[in-house]
């Protein structure tokens, strides 16, 4: 179903030549139903892929378009929001309105945030403290949200534009981290 019905006085085929099979769809992220989990763990964000581009190899995406949408978070034993981690996959993440649970104050809607390949990254120290602290009740995330991400096994390249040119880099971005202390203790059992 088109979301949206607009009228021209030309059509697209009215060339000499077609080829592709591309066509603009509009569709209302709104209607997606994601899946989550149940249980414990934090399941990883290709649960939520919307469009998936296949690669020659099984299980490796070219690109899978992912959205974070209004939900319930209800895993018990665990950390809820997006764990500290660096992927082989690219990922370029962006906010569309609300606030991005793992970024409250970072990402702002029309930004980005790009993870590259190996980059470690995960949540600022605000979301941290408050997800290592807080009692695990069921619990809405994201209302008034709408984030998205293209992960890719490719990687990405930032143009000049995105770097100078718009002037629109945020270089204070990595101070959301600044705080964190090392919690490891490698001796220590987990609690269940
Ligand atoms: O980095 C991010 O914020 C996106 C992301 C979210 C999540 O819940 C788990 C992994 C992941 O890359
Ligand atoms: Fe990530």
């Amino acid at each position: 179903m088109l979301a949206e019905e607009a009228g021209q006085d030309f059509s697209p085929f009215n060339v000499v030549g077609w080829h592709g099979n591309y066509a603009p769809y509009k569709y209302n992220l709104d209607n997606f139903m994601v899946i989550n989990c149940v249980a414990f763990d934090h399941a990883d964000p290709s649960i939520f892929t919307v469009l998936t581009a296949k690669s020659l190899r099984p299980g490796v995406a070219i690109a899978d378009f992912v959205i974070f949408p209004p939900r319930w978070g209800v895993a018990e034993h665990t950390f809820r929001p997006p764990y500290y981690h660096r992927n082989c996959m690219s990922e370029f993440m962006g906010l569309i309105k609300g606030r991005y649970e793992a970024k409250e104050a970072g990402l702002q809607p029309g930004g980005g945030t790009l993870h590259s390949c190996m980059t470690p990254h995960g949540p600022d120290f605000n979301c941290f403290e408050k997800a290592s602290n807080c009692k695990l009740e069921p619990e809405r995330v994201a209302d008034g949200t709408m984030a998205f991400m293209f992960e890719s096994s490719l990687s990405m390249a930032v143009t000049r534009w995105g770097l100078q040119t718009c002037s629109r880099l945020n270089k204070e971005y990595y101070q959301c981290w600044q705080m964190l202390r090392s919690h490891f203790t490698p001796l220590q059992q987990s609690k269940k």
